[in-house]
């Protein structure tokens, strides 16, 4: 397993590209299953996930091909298989995808259950809910979505749940309708760019959707997809975590190939912490469009909540919390979306950060300097959260499980570098890890649990915190 490396300390500076989003690419390949003929994506990162997602479709009959310029060629060779096995899906989310697709074009679909980042509970009811009312016939058994239908019919489905619409649930109840007989009308459908970029992908192979971008969708049923030339949206998530990278360092940052009016929610928040942020072309295609970010004042606490689009993502919550676990006074961070999202919450809290949690908040105090200390990633947005941290802490940061970073962001160390990080790789660790970093289990460094004790518990006391703050012993390393 993979493990990164941060010295903090470095103000970055310079200017790098943003990649093809993660979380349009995914459902887009899954969407291909529906066409005719071949499908052409531009712009696809270059991610676990996607390969992952190539794997799942060839599993499915489809011929997937990848050029070094990150053009995906996708067409089905072979429509007899509709198992798409635990073994894949089970390692991320949009996966479930291919559900729609199947049951739209081969009438019968067996799809294990997803995985995806362990950030609280993660149902697929709406999607079922969606493609029952559409005809389809479904059981879960024994881990699997087992599914089969005649021609699915149009209908009018409410895809609302307890915290608010679904993302990958709106794109496979919005593919399988573009294929549907008749009209499908979705109400709270996700208004999330990606699934916009979805939409906009299937109108071009000849589907009938009104609507894209918010909460009503009206879809006229038609007989046939055909494959065609797309390309992937620039990643809103990936663009953010750079200009909260540039933020936390002090830095000086130009970022090319952004979408600034998919992350609104997020440059107005970061304009409030004293952020400052500057949009070059905002008229021009995204290829043009350039975002620059520069810290010229003392920044500021602020509160702030993830909500759905087109308010602060989920997936930016952990990166803001680094943030303002660095800058001076009381923060409170909650997310709408997902409640229970806060497992960086406690690693950011091993490199000095203060932090408590009440149900689905966060509450920092950011008037203590962070310094390295070894973490653990837990999912993919809280590696980035903890890479952050690690840019902007004092002495050096060992983060473990960079795996999870992968799935989600392409050559993320290599573009932090470029702006001048110093973040290293270190492959197969333990193996090739230095000595003076080899961790073991010793007893002498404090325990999660007691770190949450000493950041939550009612116990607070000298004692605790000065033994937090102690470094390991030679003898312990
Ligand atoms: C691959 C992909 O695109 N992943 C994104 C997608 O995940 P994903 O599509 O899984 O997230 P959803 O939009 O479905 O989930 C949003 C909320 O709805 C709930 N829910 C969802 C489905 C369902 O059938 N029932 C239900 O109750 C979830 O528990 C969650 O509280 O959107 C999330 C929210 O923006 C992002 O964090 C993920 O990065
Ligand atoms: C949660 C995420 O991904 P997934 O839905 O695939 O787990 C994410 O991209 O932040």
């Amino acid at each position: 397993m993979d493990m990164f490396l941060v010295r903090g300390g470095e103000q970055l500076s310079g200017c790098v590209s943003v990649s093809g989003a993660k979380n349009s690419a995914l459902p887009l390949m899954a969407a291909a299953l529906a066409c005719e003929g071949e499908t052409v994506l531009h712009s696809i990162p270059n991610l676990v996930d996607v390969t992952t997602q190539s794997q799942v479709l060839g599993s499915l009959g489809m011929q997937v091909d990848r050029d070094e310029s990150g053009t995906l060629r996708l067409k089905t060779v072979d429509e007899t298989s509709c198992i798409a096995d635990y073994d894949l899906v089970r390692r991320m989310r949009a996966s479930v995808c291919v559900l729609g697709p199947l049951l739209a074009k081969r009438r019968m679909a067996c799809v294990s259950l997803p995985g995806g980042c362990n950030i609280g509970d993660r149902p697929i009811d709406l999607h079922l809910k969606g493609l029952s009312a559409l005809g389809a016939q479904i059981r879960v058994d024994r881990g699997y979505v087992i599914a089969r239908a005649d021609r699915l019919r149009g209908a009018n489905i409410f895809l609302g749940g307890a915290f608010g619409s679904t993302v990958t649930g709106t794109c496979n109840v919005m593919i399988a309708a573009a294929l549907a007989k008749g009209t499908t009308t979705i109400e709270s459908a996700a208004c999330e760019p990606e699934v916009v970029d979805v939409g906009n992908f299937l109108n071009a192979a000849g589907a009938q959707i009104e609507g894209l971008g918010t909460p009503f969708l009206t879809i006229e049923g038609v007989e046939q997809l055909n494959g065609i030339e797309h390309e992937v949206i620039p990643d809103r998530i990936e663009a953010a975590t750079l200009m909260i990278a540039a933020a936390i360092t002090g830095g000086d940052v130009r970022l090319n190939r952004v979408r600034p009016d998919h992350i609104t929610a997020v440059i107005e928040k970061l304009r409030e912490i004293g952020v400052t942020i500057q949009l070059e072309f905002p008229d021009q295609p995204a290829k043009k469009q350039s975002v620059f970010v520069r810290v010229t004042q003392p920044l500021k606490s602020v509160d702030c909540i993830a909500l759905p689009y087109p308010g602060i993502p989920t997936d930016v919550q952990a990166q803001l919390m680094s943030l303002l676990a660095c800058v001076p006074g009381i923060s409170i961070v909650t997310d709408k979306v997902f409640p229970d999202r806060f497992m960086h919450a406690s690693e950011l809290a091993r490199m000095g950060a203060n932090i408590r949690r009440e149900s689905a908040s966060a509450i920092l105090n950011g008037d203590s300097r962070l310094s390295g200390a070894c973490v653990m990633a837990s999912d993919l947005r809280a590696s980035a959260a903890l890479v952050l941290a690690g840019l902007a802490a004092e002495g050096e940061t060992v983060i473990r499980r960079i795996y999870h970073l992968d799935r989600g962001y392409e050559k993320l160390e290599e573009k932090l570098i470029a702006l001048g990080a110093n973040v290293q790789r270190v492959k197969d660790e333990p193996k090739n890890m230095p000595d003076s970093l080899k961790l073991t289990d010793g007893e002498s460094r404090p325990s999660y649990s007691e770190l949450l004790d000493a950041l939550t518990g009612p116990h607070w006391n000298q004692t605790t915190s000065d033994k937090l703050a102690q470094p390991p012993k030679p003898s312990d390393a």
